[in-house]
């Protein structure tokens, strides 16, 4: 009989549980398989400054392995934008590469990253504008809180903000967000506005048929690892099934089908797939 979970009404589980080496031998005995991670909180533990993020020397071993596995293929996907998700995760050659959350896309070749061009129409060059002046002048010289700036979206950053600081500058943000009629994500210590619509979700869908036409199956035959640790993962969860694998990384409310603790716990989890599929 298999155990009983907590589901919430909106399928969202509370404590999903912690990956089984049958859940691992499962997913290496598929083909064609996508491997699709997460980059902060998942191979990079979180870090105040963005920019020192890198990813866990265990991570990395496991992902080497893993890259060149027949039948294999290896994606990063981010909300960070593609340059700064190749710069500092240094993926091994052949890794896909989508950034911005969907919107940037790319693949690691031996002479660096070939990026699809980005081309954002008047309106969204505009919207882009609008948005880092707004988000700029709502924030002004709050403590602690700073943006970031990407090619389609603008983040504001409150990690090192006082509470009171990121209630002040996370209703700022969204306002500026309503007033020009954009989505905010909320995610780690972070509100985020693009000006493109994308998700994670969208962005799995597309890899996982890329791949099936690449070997000339269903896109359903192909299997999928994904694992993430934010809110705007939850978008590539709810796109997998259940014979995939979804692993939240950390805590919060999920519809991954399991989870591990931390960055450290996943570095294990990823070895003990590359053992299996080196097998
Ligand atoms: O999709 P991800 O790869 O998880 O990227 C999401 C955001 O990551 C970065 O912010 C997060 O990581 C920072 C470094 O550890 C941390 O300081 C911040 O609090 C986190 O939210 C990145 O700066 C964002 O642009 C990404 O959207």
């Amino acid at each position: 009989m298999s155990e009983a979970r907590p589901v919430t009404t909106d399928g969202l589980e509370e404590v999903p549980p912690t990956p089984t080496s049958d859940d691992v031998a499962q997913l290496a005995g598929r083909r064609p398989l996508l491997v699709a991670l997460d980059f902060d909180g998942v191979l990079a533990p979180l870090v105040d400054d963005p920019k020192a993020s890198r990813m866990l020397p265990a991570s990395r071993a496991a992902l080497e392995r893993i890259s060149g596995i027949d039948g294999v293929q290896v994606a990063l996907v981010s909300g960070r934008d593609l340059g700064s998700l190749a710069d500092l995760a240094d993926p091994p050659t052949g890794t896909l590469v989508v950034g911005s959350h969907g919107a940037e896309t790319g693949e690691v070749t031996a002479d660096g990253v070939v990026q699809v061009p980005l081309d954002l129409s008047p309106e969204q060059e505009e919207a882009h504008t609008d948005l880092v002046a707004g988000f700029e002048a709502a924030i002004g010289d709050l403590r602690g809180a700073w943006v970031e700036t990407k090619p389609t979206a603008a983040v504001l950053h409150t990690r090192l903000a006082t509470d009171e600081g990121t209630t002040q500058a996370t209703e700022a943000a969204d306002a500026v967000a309503a007033r020009l009629g954009l989505e905010a994500m909320h995610g780690h210590d972070v509100v985020e506005v693009a000006v493109i619509e994308t998700s994670k979700g969208v962005a799995l869908t597309r890899l996982r048929a890329d791949l099936a036409s690449a070997h000339g199956v269903d896109d359903d035959t192909v299997a999928v690892l994904y694992a993430g640790d934010d809110t705007t993962d939850e978008r590539a969860f709810e796109v997998l099934g259940a014979d995939d694998l979804t692993v939240k990384v950390g805590p919060g409310r999920t519809r991954a089908r399991r989870r591990v603790a931390d960055p450290a716990a996943f570095a294990e989890l990823l070895g003990s797939i590359a053992t299996a599929l080196d097998a």
